[in-house]
């Protein structure tokens, strides 16, 4: 953590002074956090096959991407799009974009771990469907996933450190 200016002359690091509102400080500040590293996720066109519920029903073109050249290649799972009953086999926890989407804006994370819980679940469920590692949905997803761990770190280290300030800090009386 960088040190935050003269009172941290004598070692102890004095971080969460004056108002919660500085970024530091607000316990609550992941939530636009994650807010915001959601709508970068979506902006990403690797995200596109995890922002709804898995179905091929609807998707049948994916068979085709998984296969390299267009000929009768036995894609990945079935011949046929019966991806869906199978896919339900496979993942117990099917979670998508929209869902994490709709939960974080009902406020129904109480921590940006609960967050990266769900988003987890998406990429370990594509880990887990996935058969071929050189797969398209399955390198779109380790490049997302990439991106993800990357961006999450600092906002649930920040969330960390604003929740013990908050332990240690003297009660303020009202
Ligand atoms: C436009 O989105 C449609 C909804 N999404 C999906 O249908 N899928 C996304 C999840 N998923 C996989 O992670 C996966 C790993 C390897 C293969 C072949 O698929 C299965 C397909």
């Amino acid at each position: 953590l960088d040190s935050d200016g003269p009172g941290t002359s004598s070692g102890r690091r004095v971080k969460c002074r004056g108002r919660r509102q500085s970024l530091k400080c607000n316990p609550d500040a992941w939530k636009k956090q994650c807010k915001e590293l959601l709508s970068l996720i979506y902006e990403r066109e690797d995200s596109e096959p995890f922002r709804q519920p898995a179905d091929l029903l609807s998707y049948p073109g994916y068979q085709e991407q998984e296969g390299e050249s267009s000929e009768s290649v036995v894609p990945e799972r079935q011949q046929d799009s019966s991806l869906s009953e199978d896919y339900q086999d496979v993942i117990d926890t099917p979670v998508d974009f929209s869902t994490v989407k709709e939960t974080l804006e009902a406020g129904n994370y109480g921590s940006p771990l609960e967050f990266y819980k769900d988003v987890r679940q998406i990429f370990n469920n594509s880990k887990a469907y996935t058969s071929n590692k050189k797969s398209r949905i399955y390198s779109m997803m380790l490049r997302l996933s990439a991106l993800f761990e990357s961006r999450i770190k600092n906002i649930i280290s920040e969330y960390k450190s604003a929740i013990q300030s908050q332990k240690r800090r003297r009660p303020r009386y009202r």
